[in-house]
């Protein structure tokens, strides 16, 4: 049975990136067909402004969502609109995650104007990504490749990779698929190739805590499955270390109610060792997705995957 919520108005802070924007511009769609009012407020973060350096080494992924979370406590907005990779394992006091929505392509994208694919790269090409994780993939499938940073919006990656500074670049699908620009995929990596990030290609909406009325009107939007696997991936992420820079991949999926749940780890001190782990069981709570997810870190752990500390 659906409780029909009675008509809210809704701020959305959201980043001022296309990809954000066009979110954002998605949510208030979906609200403003259930009666409620919605107005956007646009924003730039400091993951937003900084690009001259890895994200690991100015603050890591909580960047994006904390000046969004700022504009939350001050009443200035209602909900926050995130892709769900860039939100830290463990929501700020004050803060929960109300709503995760129907995921997008959660795989990644080979993106290059002259070649198809990676194997069609050739030897010592130049391959654009700042993610530890795809590095490290990269480099495990092709150790020949030299990978080069590269930050910045999507629109701002693909016209370093048109400018010729890189022979491709690694991005992921979901963000292409919704600009209206999945023509730019060469190819799509399959999880076995390139395990893709933990909540990679979902959308997660943010709110007060104290908010259960703005929880109510976003009930709507939930889609429980991805909400099942991206429970089970970021239980992963947390259980070694939470927000800490280490390539780190997590992805689950679900069959029927039987999900199965795929890690890498790699070690952040360079040596180009991958370890893996897998776990499969029947998941129908939020609660066993994420025992599910603290399992298999188990496992990467008992074959040497390290816990991070750091902060
Ligand atoms: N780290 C930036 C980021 N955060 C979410 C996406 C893509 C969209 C998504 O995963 O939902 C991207 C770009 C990328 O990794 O290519």
């Amino acid at each position: 049975m659906t409780v029909a919520t009675s008509p809210l108005s809704i701020v959305i802070a959201t980043r001022e990136s296309r990809l954000a924007m066009w979110q954002a511009e998605h949510v208030k769609a979906l609200l403003q067909a259930r009666g409620h009012t919605v107005e956007l407020l646009g924003m730039t973060t400091k993951g937003d402004q900084i690009l001259d350096r890895t994200l690991s080494k100015v603050g890591g992924k909580g960047l994006f969502v904390k000046e969004l979370e700022v504009a939350l406590e001050e009443g200035r907005a209602h909900i926050a609109v995130h892709s769900l990779k860039d939100v830290p394992m463990d929501m700020p006091q004050g803060f929960a995650l109300a709503c995760v929505m129907e995921r997008e392509d959660p795989h990644d994208a080979f993106v290059s104007p002259k070649y198809h694919s990676l194997d069609a790269l050739p030897q010592g090409a130049v391959v654009g990504t700042s993610s530890l994780r795809r590095q490290v993939l990269l480099q495990a499938l092709r150790p020949d490749l030299k990978i080069e940073p590269l930050r910045g919006n999507l629109d701002t990656r693909l016209r370093k990779l048109d400018e010729g500074q890189y022979d491709a670049i690694v991005l992921a699908a979901a963000g292409l698929k919704r600009l209206g620009m999945q023509d730019r995929i060469r190819a799509i990596f399959s999880p076995t190739t390139m395990l893709p990030a933990a909540g990679q290609g979902a959308l997660g909406i943010e709110i007060r805590a104290d908010r259960q009325d703005l929880a109510q009107a976003l009930a709507p939007l939930v889609h429980m499955p991805t909400w099942l696997r991206v429970a089970a991936e970021r239980a992963v992420s947390r259980s070694m270390g939470g927000s800490c820079s280490v390539p780190l991949a997590a992805h689950a999926v679900l069959d029927g109610d039987l999900m199965r749940i795929d890690a890498a780890w790699g070690d952040p001190q360079g040596v180009q060792s991958l370890i893996c782990a897998q776990q499969t069981a029947t998941v129908t709570t939020r609660a066993q997705a994420e025992a599910l997810g603290a399992q298999v870190a188990a496992h990467l752990q008992a074959a040497g995957a390290k816990i991070c500390t750091q902060s």
